[in-house]
């Protein structure tokens, strides 16, 4: 769907919107027509009582039509703003993840909330407007026409040059309302930069800096809103200017004319009312010209977002190969990498020809250099990216063949970084789950260590968390982290260790609550540290991207160097033996 199938879709609304605008047009239209019609009837002494009724009901059925229209207009532009979010937000969460990295994030922000809210402008305001005052304006002139066409191509000739100076001034509007775009994009996008990373600011004392910088920004949008300003302002006077010129030349001449008995006073009148009809929706039309331009920006801007490249959600039901992948005897293992080789992008390949199993139960580790492609294995378990040789498989079956949904659902993914939400404790452990028992919640918990800590929150399950899991220390979050992964009981946890170091009791827990899961389905944890690898009851020796080495700790002590090192580093580190 794209933004004018959007539009297209409230037609209803929209059509029903126009028709009161056009229906209240002409009610406005008829009002000049009936006053001359009353000034006729004073100058013949007739009844005034049926002129005046029906101006009395031109004005109020003007009042109601112009209400109804606004109002369905109105409602139709929130509706199509509604779609456009949804849209967006959905295109968002199912984007690719490569794609996804390369977008700013405060850039995204803004076309997100405040694009769609300006892209509703053309597709239904000035879509109206143009329409309902381009009517009163081209059935005013037609009425003035068959009044008399001489004073019409006089006022059009004074109208004209104004509105040649209009249609320029649309368009500088539309420049100068996409630069402005941009430039509240880039604030966003700065705003977004430093409250990402508020701590690292006050850190390094860069309070000022960024102060000053993300304030230059600030005034840079300040600069291109008030230019767009600027121009808009010139739409009225512009206008202004060729009214009131034509006013005076009409009523010159027109009087001229009644004086010498060429032109009915009555006539005059009408065609006098008429300019001062025409000249609101005239200006109107204009300014909706304006906004259709300025709007057209922000459509453009939806619309790229709109086409952000998407995830392949795989095929609705697991393909199911000609030959069965796994054919040893017992259970399928939990992962199986075959010959993968991937890189990202345009890049050198960030793993080479890399081949393991991880069986059905257990903990696996997978050490090496940082750089070594370690968190890019989990990444493409979890199927965050597409292999480009090679087969993976999870439970036995290829990953390229499974729903991802399904994928996804087989797996509970611990990120490196801490991976919680605003919200409570028990939001975020529900987080895959939100229907979870207590029971079953009591078993995450447990099994991730968390009892105790839970215990000592001041509302338990129902604690406030901040952004980022704000509120709970690092061990803390990583354990309920687990407990979230857990909660679905998945027959793989990928868990990626962070590299630093937790103090002695978090990490005897977290090694507890690994062990105590890899009794129950397979763990492959990125390890960092020694009482991690320790525990592994088989370890893959990661280095440049190829696996270098693999066995229980004790056969790698005694045959791989790289392990060697990255053993005793780790021991150096926590200043005791694992
Ligand atoms: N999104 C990405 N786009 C491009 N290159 C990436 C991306 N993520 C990682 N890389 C590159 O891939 C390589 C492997 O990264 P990866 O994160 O898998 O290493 P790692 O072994 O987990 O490192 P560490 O122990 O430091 O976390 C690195 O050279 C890194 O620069």
């Amino acid at each position: 769907m794209n933004i004018r199938e959007i539009a297209a879709r409230h037609r209803l609304l929209l059509g029903g919107g126009i028709v009161l605008g056009l229906l209240g047009a002409a009610a406005s239209l008829a009002q000049p027509w009936l006053i001359g019609r009353l000034v006729e009837a004073v100058a013949g002494d007739e009844s005034l009582a049926w002129p005046i009724a029906l101006i009395a009901l031109m004005f109020t059925a003007d009042a109601v039509f112009a209400a109804g229209h606004a109002y369905l207009i109105g409602r139709a532009g929130e509706n199509i703003v509604h779609d456009m979010r949804q849209l967006l937000v959905g295109r968002l969460l199912r984007a690719d993840t490569a794609a996804f990295a390369r977008l700013d994030r405060g850039d995204v922000f803004t076309r997100v909330v405040t694009d769609t809210s300006s892209a509703r402008i053309p597709l239904s305001q000035a879509l109206a407007q143009i329409v309902t005052h381009g009517f009163t304006v081209v059935g005013g002139m037609t009425l003035m026409a068959l009044i008399d066409w001489r004073l019409l191509l006089l006022t059009v000739g004074c109208l004209g040059g104004a509105s040649l100076v209009s249609l320029v001034l649309a368009r500088r509007v539309r420049r100068a309302s996409l630069t402005n775009r941009e430039d509240t994009g880039a604030f966003g996008s700065g705003v977004q930069r430093v409250m990402s990373a508020l701590s690292t600011v006050k850190a390094f004392r860069a309070e000022q800096r960024e102060s000053e910088r993300v304030g230059g920004l600030a005034d840079t949008a300040r600069r291109s809103g008030a230019r767009v300003h600027a121009y808009s302002a010139m739409f009225t006077p512009a206008m202004n200017v060729g009214t009131q010129l034509s006013l005076a030349v009409v009523i010159g001449w027109g009087m001229t004319r009644v004086a010498t008995g060429s032109m009915p006073l009555a006539d005059l009148t009408a065609f006098v009312m008429y300019l001062f009809y025409l000249v609101s929706p005239l200006v109107l039309l204009f300014l909706a010209i304006g906004q259709l331009q300025q709007g057209r920006a922000a459509i453009t801007r939806v619309s790229e977002l709109a086409a952000v490249p998407q995830e392949e959600a795989g095929p609705a039901e697991p393909v199911v190969p000609a030959r069965a992948p796994h054919a040893g005897p017992g259970p399928a293992p939990a992962v199986r990498f075959d010959h993968v080789s991937f890189g990202y992008g345009e890049d050198a390949d960030v793993l080479r020809d890399v081949t393991f199993t991880v069986p059905e139960r257990g903990l696996t580790a997978i050490v090496g250099p940082s750089g070594a492609g370690k968190t890019t294995v989990l990444q493409l378990i979890e199927r965050f990216y597409r292999h480009s040789s090679g087969t993976v498989q999870v439970g036995g079956t290829d990953v390229a063949a499974m729903p991802l949904d399904r994928l996804r659902g087989m797996i509970g993914y611990v990120e490196q970084q801490s991976s919680l939400m605003r919200g409570t404790v028990r939001d975020n452990l529900t987080y895959a789950a939100p229907d979870a028992s207590d029971d079953d919640i009591a078993r995450a918990v447990t099994l991730a260590g968390l009892r105790d800590v839970l215990a000592a929150l001041p509302d338990g399950l129902d604690t406030e968390l901040g952004e980022a899991g704000h509120g709970l220390s690092g061990g803390q979050a990583q354990r309920l982290a687990v407990a979230r992964a857990l909660l679905t009981r998945p027959r793989v946890v990928l868990l990626d260790e962070a590299s630093s170091h937790l103090d002695s009791n978090a990490e005897a827990a977290l090694r507890d609550a690994l062990a105590g899961v890899a009794a129950d389905c397979a763990v492959v944890t990125v390890a960092h540290r020694i009482s991690t690898i320790a525990e592994a009851e088989r370890i893959l020796v990661l280095e440049d991207g190829r696996i270098r080495a693999d066995g229980t700790h004790h056969d790698l002590l005694a045959t791989d160097d790289l392990y060697r090192r990255l053993v005793s580093q780790q021991l150096d580190a926590v200043g005791a033996p694992g």
